[in-house]
């Protein structure tokens, strides 16, 4: 079979939820007082969008090959990423196989390392990458798992990020994130409360129900080693998630020599790249990668992390990301189960996380997704025509 190549690739933006999950509207409890790195400035302290979060939008990365075919991605990056789509990046996708995929990543990596490597190019580079096994996948009627070697498993089980773990437990999840609300500037009221809360869901839960803090990069190793010593041993904490800024790896390392045995230390969705990610294993940061597969390169880099990590024992259970994930995670022995966001503004139900760009998004039932879920060709999905496009950059 000769294979078909590409003819073109857009980009386009759109604004409002979908891979931008930030981007919500008031009263969503993702943007209620969540610590953050600039929560040291009082202004910037009650709302992330008040600092920015949402600024980017969601990139739609869109690729025709020569048989009609389409392979679309969708990740964050908005207008910056369609200029780099568009500008730079085109020239290595335009006119290549459509099972040139490691080679057009290379390309891509190699000739934006003078102003790339991680940030918003390399969201670009894994949502052009992410397009591509979407299109090679469809050219071939399978769907992506099938291209990474099958599932290993029949089904995903999912824990749940949001407001209400104590709602997930009745949903069937098999665990809960917790945001953390305070940093270390609300200081020893602050610590209070977020124990306080903690303890508040360790009653609505039971004692065996997973929960976990997602730390957003706000805290320092020492506020963060209190915080999981009284969690582990008062709440039974099971992980703090992200409790550095990603550059500290001296931090993490140091922190998950700190904290309770039996507690975990996990972290990495604002990390990318086989080298970061090698990063974190070799000075033992961490127990769980967090990668999101839509900012860390793509599925391309992911098969590779995950190798790294899997050769060290170490699980890989990705950043939200929804159907890209789960692709991904059946397919692998060292993801054993996934993350579900809850996109509901007061997390009391499950909607698609990508709500509402995509249409076909499949979502869990009783905290749990059959692999048969994920039999449809590509990834599976489907582009909201009610959702307009804007292409900034068309050629
Ligand atoms: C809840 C967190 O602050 C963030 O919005 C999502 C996240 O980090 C995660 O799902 O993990
Ligand atoms: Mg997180």
């Amino acid at each position: 079979m000769s294979m078909p190549t590409i003819k073109h690739v857009r980009a386009f933006t759109v604004r409002g939820a979908g891979a931008d999950y930030h981007d919500q509207g008031d009263g969503h409890w993702i943007d209620d007082h969540i610590a953050t790195p600039m929560s040291k400035y009082p202004d910037y302290r009650q709302s992330r969008q008040s600092f920015g979060i949402n600024v980017l939008g969601t990139l739609v990365v869109e690729i025709e090959a020569s048989d009609g075919s389409i392979g679309f991605a969708v990740t964050t990056g908005g207008e910056l990423g369609c200029w780099i789509v568009e500008k730079h990046l085109a020239r290595f996708i335009e006119g290549a196989k459509i099972t040139d995929i490691e080679k057009i990543w290379d390309q891509m990596f190699n000739s934006t390392l003078y102003y790339g490597r991680k940030g918003i190019v390399i969201n670009t580079i894994s949502g052009v990458d992410l397009a591509l096994w979407d299109l090679l996948a469809k050219v071939r009627g399978e769907p992506v798992h099938a291209l990474l070697g099958g599932p290993v498993r029949d089904e995903l089980s999912f824990y749940a990020t949001g407001a209400r773990p104590d709602l997930a437990k009745q949903m069937g999840f098999i665990g809960g994130k917790l945001p953390l609300h305070h940093g270390p500037a609300e200081r020893e009221e602050g610590l209070r409360k977020n124990l306080e809360l903690l303890g508040e869901m360790r009653n609505r839960v039971g004692d065996d129900f997973w929960l976990m803090y997602d730390c957003w990069m706000s805290l320092d190793v020492e506020y963060a080693t209190r915080l999981a010593k009284a969690a582990h041993e008062e709440f039974g904490l099971k992980w703090i998630e992200e409790a550095l800024p990603p550059d500290d790896y001296w931090g993490y390392a140091e922190l998950r020599r700190n904290v309770p045995r039996g507690m975990l230390v996990t972290t990495g969705e604002h990390e990318a790249t086989r080298w970061g990610f090698r990063m974190l294993l070799e000075m033992e940061c961490c127990d769980i990668l967090q990668p999101d597969v839509g900012w860390c390169g793509g599925i391309t880099e992911l098969i590779k992390i995950s190798a790294l990590a899997d050769a060290r024992g170490k699980l890989v259970v990705p950043h939200g990301s929804s159907v890209y994930s789960y692709h991904f995670v059946i397919t692998r022995h060292n993801s054993p189960f996934a993350e579900f966001l809850m996109m509901a503004p007061k997390a009391d139900e499950v909607v698609p996380m990508f709500n509402p760009q995509l249409l076909d998004e499949p979502v869990p039932v009783n905290g749990r997704m059959r692999a048969s879920a994920l039999d449809a060709p590509g990834f599976g999905v489907r582009l909201n025509p009610e959702v307009k496009l804007h292409r900034p950059f068309p050629r």
